[in-house]
């Protein structure tokens, strides 16, 4: 009479056996393909995202749909063609290789379900966060992809996940990393990746380049350019860069407010202008290749400081599924899973009576 649960569970749940732990990642997600109609679909979610651009909602919807969803899809669509792969967008090859590669690294010590989720885009939130219902997760750790907290990026996240959750019946417990931009072994593993491309490669001017933001979220209190400058900081540090070594920059602004500076395409056409004339290129902000640092800083950019008197440009990868990234994730899921036990310590100890869910007492 009452009709179907109002949550969802699992009638044949078995109670009292061991908790199964839940590890999800979480990047930022890609269109489904390089035309302009499966870029327009994923920007319309993106940009209709408040956490991502925060204006009066009406009037931003108006210029969203009246404007932008009009113009910048075919734009977009056109760099999307210059990276795209036959196995599709670069963001998702990676993100998808590094969750395998991190399930296999947990398997020894955890009997854990590994989920990836893209904010916006497939695979989506709430398709992962059903996986890992399905497979009994009754602990969670969560992995916003982001080494620095953005309000714009990481809050987003947060919001989509724990909407999810809030439908099951038995919600998990949980644990949600907000950012690692000075965690020492994400640090080791962009700084080794910068050792060893020099080993091979002439040692230049390193421009760190992270992805912008508007000027007034951070002068709002959110902590992004203050993680972006420490991790910068602290790569410089541990390879022992003096302050001539090395400049920070901002990159990828869209629309007309200022966002923070300086901004990377205006510090590399200075750069080209005046020197230092031969430089390397890092974005630690990038957890795997993506639009923005493949067709943004590796072509486009390495043009444009080739073009105005640069004499030497190279672009070092993001980690993506290096083995060294799958080394920092599963070292931050591990410390954030403390307290919780690895299940593969063994089921329910034999004296535990187990009750199904559905069992009549
Ligand atoms: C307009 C507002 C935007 C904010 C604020 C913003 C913040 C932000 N973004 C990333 C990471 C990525 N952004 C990517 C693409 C991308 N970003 C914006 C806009 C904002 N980003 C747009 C419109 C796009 C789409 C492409 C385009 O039309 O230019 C990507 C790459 C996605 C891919 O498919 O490869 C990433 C990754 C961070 C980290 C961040 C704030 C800190
Ligand atoms: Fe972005
Ligand atoms: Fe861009």
């Amino acid at each position: 009479m009452l009709g179907k649960p109002t949550y969802l569970g699992d009638p044949s749940h078995q109670h009292g056996a061991a908790d199964r732990l839940g590890v999800l990642l979480v990047n930022l997600g890609t269109p489904d393909g390089s035309d302009p109609s499966s870029v327009r679909r994923f920007l319309a979610d993106f940009l209709g995202d408040p956490r991502v651009i925060e204006a009066p909602r009406w009037l931003w919807w108006l210029a969203l749909h009246g404007v932008i969803l009009r113009i910048r899809p075919s734009k977009s669509a056109h760099a999307y063609q210059q990276i795209w792969t036959p196995q599709g967008s670069p963001l998702l090859t990676h993100s998808t290789a590094l969750t395998q590669r991190v399930a296999e690294a947990l398997a020894s010590q955890w009997n854990a379900a590994v989920a990836l989720g893209m904010t916006y885009g497939s695979p989506s939130i709430p398709k992962a966060v059903e996986e890992l219902r399905r497979q009994g997760v009754r602990q969670l750790v969560v992995l916003p992809l982001y080494p620095q907290y953005s309000g714009s990026t990481t809050a987003s996240v947060f919001e989509r996940v724990t909407k999810e959750l809030q439908r099951w019946r038995w919600v998990p417990e949980l644990r949600f990393i907000g950012d690692y931009h000075d965690d020492p072994g994400y640090i080791d593993a962009i700084a080794a990746s910068i050792e060893r491309h020099w080993r091979t490669n002439e040692r230049r001017h390193l421009l760190f380049s992270f992805h912008g933001v508007p000027q007034r979220y951070a002068a709002a209190g959110d902590p992004y350019q203050y993680h972006c400058t420490q991790t910068a900081r602290l790569i410089a540090q541990r390879l022992s860069l003096g302050e001539k070594d090395w400049t920070l920059s901002y990159q990828s602004q869209v629309g007309r407010e200022e966002w923070l500076r300086p901004y990377t395409d205006e510090t590399l056409l200075e750069f080209g202008r005046s020197g230092p004339k031969r430089v390397t290129v890092v974005c630690p902000g990038f957890a795997t290749d993506c639009l923005e640092t493949l067709e943004e800083i590796a072509l486009r950019n390495r043009e444009a400081f080739l073009g105005a008197g640069g004499e030497g440009y190279d672009y070092i990868p993001a980690l993506n599924a290096d083995e060294s990234h799958v080394a920092v994730i599963t070292n931050l899921v591990n410390r954030h899973a403390q307290g919780w036990q690895p299940a593969s310590r063994g089921s329910a100890p034999a004296e535990q009576p187990t009750l199904r869910s559905g069992a009549q007492v």
